[in-house]
């Protein structure tokens, strides 16, 4: 019944997600056409560690978009499960958007990745252009016939292919025009106005993680995992001066890391909490008193046990 009325109204819904090597953009592309933080960005690779989703809410249609960590060649166990995650959820979604920088070549990581999806015969799937604005015209074009001459040459064909700038809201709108009528006919997913179904401690954990990041060498980052380990409305505030209080663990692998994440007298963690707060504090809305603990869970990545703890 419910599906009737649904494909009366010609209303559609259903899941994407955005796939590409390390930096290609989809968390940026993901804000960008939800029209707020929710995925986390970085200016260091591989920093998407949950699936997080954002939501566009339309009145033609719904898109819930799922937000992966990047596909790569596993070398640990958390590798591993990164990978199968991944490979899990292109396997549930509607539509899959492919994405590849418009100011790098095409390379092998990006044919890796391609033809994982050519096995995925069902699944319709979008190449993204990315970066528009860092590439002149002629580059943009030639990036566009590369994108498609990959999929040929893997034995498939893009439903779409398209050109954006998500930092400079460029095409965005079109990409969204483009991806709804891949999507099956049905009701909305999600109730209006939510925007993310990520339990908040989660997005709090990788925005701590986030600010963590910054700044820290290349190598860290599959070292460092962040629990919410409480989070409480202070009691006894005055009604218009809340507080929210936020206990949160930050997991390293070995004590030698310590004194690259806690810095010279505290700085680096002390920077760390300032800009995480700030991150947190305009995601929920609220003002925020904001602990982290910096701990070693020896190893881990590669202990299962470990890893089920920390949520993965
Ligand atoms: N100039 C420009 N920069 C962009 C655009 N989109 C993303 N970036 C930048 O490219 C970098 C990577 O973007 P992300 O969205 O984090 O890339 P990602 O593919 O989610 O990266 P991973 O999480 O590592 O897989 C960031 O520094 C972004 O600011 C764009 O449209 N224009």
């Amino acid at each position: 019944m419910l599906f009737m009325t649904a494909s009366d109204s010609g209303h559609r819904s259903g899941f994407a997600c955005f796939v590409g090597r390390p930096n290609a953009g989809k968390s940026t592309l993901t804000n960008a056409l939800v029209g707020q933080k929710v995925a986390i960005t970085s200016s260091r690779p591989q920093t998407t560690r949950h699936t997080v989703r954002g939501i566009v809410h339309r009145p033609d249609a719904q898109l819930v978009l799922v937000d992966t960590p990047g596909y790569h060649k596993p070398r640990t166990l958390l590798g591993r499960r990164l990978n199968d995650a991944v490979r899990g959820t292109w396997a549930e979604v509607d539509v899959i958007g492919f994405c590849v920088p418009a100011d790098e070549k095409v390379g092998p990581g990006d044919r890796f990745i391609a033809g994982e999806l050519a096995a995925l015969r069902r699944t319709p799937k979008v190449a993204v252009v990315t970066k528009t604005d860092l590439a002149d015209p002629d580059t943009v074009a030639a990036q566009l016939v590369a994108v498609d001459r990959m999929a040929k040459d893997l034995g498939f064909e893009w439903a779409e292919l398209v050109p954006v700038s998500a930092v400079e809201d460029k095409q965005v709108g079109l990409l969204a025009d483009l991806l709804v009528p891949l999507l099956p006919e049905g009701p909305e997913l999600y109730p209006d106005g939510e925007l993310t179904d990520e339990p908040e401690q989660v997005m709090v954990a990788e925005l701590i993680r986030e600010a963590a990041l910054e700044g820290v060498r290349d190598e860290l980052p599959h070292s460092i995992a962040v629990v919410v380990e409480e989070m409480e409305p202070r009691e006894d505030r005055p009604a218009d001066r809340p507080l929210l209080d936020i206990h949160a663990n930050l997991f390293i692998e070995r004590d030698s890391q310590k004194g690259i994440v806690i810095g010279p007298k505290g700085r680096r963690l002390k920077e760390i909490g300032t800009q995480a707060r700030g991150h947190i504090e305009a995601l929920l809305g609220t003002p925020v008193y904001l602990d982290i603990h910096v701990k070693v869970a020896k190893d881990w990545q590669r202990d299962p046990k470990k890893l089920r703890r920390l949520g993965f």
